[in-house]
């Protein structure tokens, strides 16, 4: 970068813009395109023929690579200690998975240091960036005491503006056969000393986690406290959590893999965006992944995220959440890309990123491909050669 700040992206054999104004079809795709970055946004993007004149930019030529908006992850658990292989290695041989895992986390979690949970957070972190995620979310969620998860929280805001407290992820040992009490407790004392720290409020509401009374209850006492929900439902089973996000004007339902028609319906006619995390179906061994098609065609809006946690899907493979969600949900490559980016955004209500439109922030990812389709066709290969975060180029990880 020269010391106006400036970078000029040039020989892009595709670039997906994600504004259909600018190019082809929903992906707003271009052909033979450039782009310019100035100060942390994006300044100009169109036809390489039409670059304009006289600016004293550094160039930089990806050599007919294929250049996406980086990868939103909108969902992600990354304060945590400890690991869960055996279980992992329990599941893959017969174990089903149940929310009661939670709690192996949670012991950990309280007995790590911040240091140590920090160290971890940037490990993830710089994980996920080198695979493409310019953006990712956090949620607090395995202390379930108000020391660790406003712990956990300060830990995530170092690394992330998309903190998300999730105070309700499972009864902790200390209330077992209490759960009402827990709640109450996450409604009067947690959700006030803790909401200053977040800026979105989370609850598992599922059999064996939270019920829909519980989890409404946390929900309403996080808008309250000025925070905007999103809602863990209907992973493990069919449930109530899609109908009480969408009742509650939640930003995001995520899991979403047991869904009824009334749910499919309820979501189309709603601002809540299906947060889809095939990753987690995978390493859980799931009966099913979710419904995708049926969404994506009664005009839900959906988003793709990778749930890395310890538990469900220790992994921040954006890449192969495309495509699983290609191979397994029945999603076009297209579509598929879309919801890793644009549908990340609006699953964090932000339009500052998802996109490479003037203004934008210039988060862009280079795939060693020609095109995003690649993400696709070529499951489990390190496609993402180059990222951009802020403008600037992201050191290769070592
Ligand atoms: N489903 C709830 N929470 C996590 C799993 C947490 C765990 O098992 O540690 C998820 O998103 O998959
Ligand atoms: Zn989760």
């Amino acid at each position: 970068m020269t010391s106006d700040g400036s970078v000029l992206i040039t020989g892009i054999g595709t670039l997906i813009t994600n504004s259909p104004e600018l190019g082809d079809g929903p992906l707003g795709l271009l052909h033979d395109a450039a782009m310019v970055f100035r100060d942390g946004v994006v300044e100009w993007v169109g036809p390489a023929a039409r670059v304009p004149d006289g600016a004293a930019h550094h160039r930089y030529d990806v050599d007919g690579r294929a250049v996406l908006p980086g990868f939103v992850d909108s969902h992600a658990h990354l304060v945590f200690g400890g690991e869960r292989a055996e279980e992992f290695a329990a599941r893959m041989t017969g174990e089903p998975y149940g929310a009661g895992g939670i709690r192996t986390t949670i012991a950990a979690t309280r007995g790590a240091s911040d240091d140590q949970l920090d160290a971890n957070m940037a490990r993830l972190v710089r994980e996920a960036l080198a695979a493409g995620s310019t953006t990712i979310e956090c949620k607090s969620g395995y202390g379930q005491d108000i020391d660790t998860e406003m712990r956990s929280l300060r830990v995530a805001g170092r690394h992330t503006g998309e903190t998300t407290l999730l105070a309700a992820h499972v009864t902790p040992p200390e209330y077992t056969g209490r759960t009402d009490d827990y709640v109450e407790m996450v409604c009067e004392r947690m959700i006030p000393d803790c909401a200053p720290h977040a800026k979105w409020i989370d609850v598992f509401c599922e059999t064996g986690a939270f019920d829909r009374d519980q989890s409404e209850a946390v929900l309403r006492a996080g808008i309250d406290a000025g925070l905007t929900a999103r809602v863990h439902g209907n992973q493990l089973g069919p449930g109530p959590g899609v109908q009480l996000a969408v009742e509650l004007g939640a930003a995001s339902v995520d899991h979403v893999t047991h869904t009824t028609a009334d749910d499919v319906e309820a979501l189309a006619a709603s601002s809540t965006v299906a947060t889809l995390l095939p990753t987690a179906d995978f390493c859980t061994r799931s009966s099913r992944y979710p419904d995708a098609r049926a969404m994506l065609d009664a005009g839900v809006t959906v988003a793709l995220a990778a749930d890395c946690n310890p538990g469900t899907s220790y992994t921040t493979s954006i890449p192969l959440c495309i495509a699983l969600a290609v191979r397994e949900m029945h999603m076009s490559p297209d579509e598929a890309v879309w919801a890793a980016t644009a549908g990340g955004a609006a699953a964090l209500q932000r339009n500052d990123i998802g996109r490479l439109t003037v203004g934008s922030r210039a988060d862009a990812i280079a795939l060693d491909a020609p095109s995003h389709i690649h993400l696709a066709y070529r499951p489990g290969v390190p496609l993402v050669r180059e990222v951009w975060k802020n403008g600037a180029p992201v050191p290769a990880r070592h």
